[in-house]
This record gives structure tokens, sequence and C-alpha cells, in this order.
């Protein structure tokens, strides 16, 4: 099974909880949605998506090229099971981590399954996102195993 995170991010925070998160998942390779061939997902069978939210509830810059290509290109994603973890903050209300669940619809438009609970890490919080996503990423890898 080959495993991949992509993150998504406006100011890195998401890079590095993905980083933090490659080993609990025994990750195959940790990607940035910037420069990421969307070709290549036919390769992996798990995806992990580290997203966080700008604008108003929208996509960060970096998730932009990512989200783009699935919209242009309509891939057959099928075979993709996935899982999400957004970063966000409560301040923004009504806009709370809606980057990884536009990730997660537009992943779902194109016939990917989401796996796992999703993920939401608030900015206001006492939880450092390393920490939050490490445990998130524990709990996904127990789960699978689990269910394998
Ligand atoms: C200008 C700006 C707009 C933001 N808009 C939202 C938002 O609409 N909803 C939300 O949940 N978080 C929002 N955030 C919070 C970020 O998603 C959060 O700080 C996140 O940890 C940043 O991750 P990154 O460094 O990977 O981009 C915003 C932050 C900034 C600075």
């Amino acid at each position: 099974m080959s495993v991949m995170i992509l993150f998504g991010t406006e100011t890195g925070t998401a890079e590095n909880v993905a980083e933090e998160m490659a080993d609990v998942v025994m990750a195959d390779g940790v990607y940035d949605m910037t420069d990421f061939d969307i070709d290549d997902l036919a390769e992996v069978s798990l995806l992990i998506v580290v997203c966080s939210t700008y604008g108003s509830g929208e996509l960060p810059t970096g998730a932009e090229p990512f989200a783009a290509a699935l919209d242009a290109r309509t891939p057959d994603l099928s075979h993709l099971r996935f899982a999400v973890f957004g970063l966000g903050d409560v301040v923004y209300e009504d806009t709370y981590n809606r980057g990884g669940e536009i990730m997660a619809e537009i992943l779902t438009e194109r016939g990917a399954t989401q796996v796992g609970e999703h993920g939401r890490h608030d900015g206001s919080s006492d939880i450092k996102p390393r920490v939050a996503g490490r445990a998130w990423a524990q709990d996904l890898t127990e789960l699978l195993e689990a269910t394998a």
C-alpha cells in the first residue's frame, strides 16, 4: 500500500504538521500541493491531506494548483482512500476549517473515499498543530490497522 501525504499551506504550518505525521503513518512521501502532478495519484492507495484555510473560508494559495488540476482534468479517483487533517481558527466562526472540508468535497466528487475522522486543528487552542496532527495520525493508523 502506498501512503502519500499532501499539504496545502499559506505560511508553512500545514507543512510542519505533514512532516510530523510522516513517520507515524509510514508515508512513502510528503509533497506540496503547489507542484504536485495529479497523475501521481494513480499509484497511491491512501492519501493524507493536510490543508489550512485562508481568506474567508478558502483554500490556501498553496492548495490552489492541486484543486484547479482536479477540477480541470476530472481524474477518476475511485481507487483512492483519503483522510483529511484541516487547519483553521475558531475566530473565523462560520468559515472555521473550511479548507480541509473543501479538499474533502473535491476528492469525493472525483470518486475517492474519505476514511477516519476528519481532523480539525484550532489555532486558538492550547494544543500545538504538530502535537494535534501526530495524535490524529496515530488514531488514523490504529483505525486502519483494526479494519484492515
Ligand atoms: C488572513 C487569514 C485568513 C484566515 N482565514 C481563516 C478562515 O476563514 N477559517 C479558518 O478556520 N481559519 C482561517 N485562518 C487561520 C489559518 O487557517 C490557521 O492559522 C492555520 O494554522 C494556518 O496554516 P498554514 O500556515 O499552513 O497556512 C486564517 C488566517 C489568516 C492569517
